[in-house]
């Protein structure tokens, strides 16, 4: 059975029902304040994900410092969780840096401890990664090693093969967030979910992105995914997101028991 983990406050994987992450998008601190306010008055998120790439304001380390902390803090008051992102423009965000701003990046997040986890993309660069996931270890931050294709989705022996390889390294989570582009290919993701609850030890969540997409996004208590993204407002970072409300009534509605 696959392992429960914290991040900060909320427990996800293992026994649990399937946790929804809710995207902070904003370009200002300003929105993205507004936006994290936004979630944790919403009883259907668990968790805020600050996509850092979306920030075009130019911001000091230290503004970011304090906003960071008084999100953290207010979302720790509700039981809810920040995880930080920063999304390349290889894996359909907006950070346009290379591997070594990318670390840079994320030893900011991690020595500011700005968030109760990170997301790791498993396609960057081998040593950033690695020094990445060796940093988060020995600050004990949780790491989500993510994989996305905006384009297709792998075949099913490909995408254990490439589930293998991630669970070989030292991360909490997996993620998997792929295009389907036939009903096949929603099989798939449910064929991979399925196959993943039985061979990986640490927590999935898989999901497929566009229309194809949505019926993913709300079946993670049956085809088991540990998290899945809806959006608060117009906060959407990936397409096929659905809203939160949505898809916490859906998780209840299509469960095993
Ligand atoms: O990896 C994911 C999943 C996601 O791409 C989605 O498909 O909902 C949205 C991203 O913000 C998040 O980091």
């Amino acid at each position: 059975m696959q392992t429960a983990i914290n991040l900060g406050a909320v427990t996800v994987g293992g026994l649990e029902p399937t946790k929804i992450a809710a995207p902070l998008t904003g370009a200002t601190l300003a929105e993205v304040r507004a936006q994290c306010q936004a979630v944790i008055a919403d009883p259907a998120a668990a968790i805020a994900e600050w996509r850092l790439d979306y920030m075009t304001e130019t911001v000091s380390d230290a503004a970011i410092f304090k906003a960071a902390q008084g999100m953290k803090m207010d979302l720790k008051a509700a039981n809810k969780a920040l995880l930080a992102t920063v999304r390349t423009q290889a894996q359909g965000g907006n950070f346009s840096g290379d591997a070594e701003a990318y670390l840079k990046q994320y030893q900011l997040i991690l020595r500011q401890e700005l968030s109760d986890a990170i997301d790791l993309e498993y396609t960057m660069d081998h040593e950033v990664r690695r020094q990445i996931l060796k940093a988060s270890g020995l600050l004990s931050r949780p790491v989500i090693l993510s994989y996305h294709d905006f384009e297709r989705t792998p075949k099913l022996a490909d995408l254990k093969e490439l589930l293998q390889e991630m669970a070989a390294l030292p991360a909490q989570l997996l993620k998997i967030a792929v295009q389907p582009r036939s009903r096949q290919d929603v099989l798939t993701i449910f064929e991979a979910a399925d196959w993943a609850a039985d061979h990986l030890q640490q927590p999935l969540a898989i999901m497929g992105m566009g229309n194809l997409g949505k019926i993913t996004r709300v079946s993670g208590n049956i085809f088991p995914s540990a998290l899945t993204f809806a959006s608060v407002g117009q906060q959407l970072s990936a397409p096929g997101q659905l809203p939160t409300d949505f898809v916490a009534q859906a998780l209840q509605t299509f469960k095993r028991n």
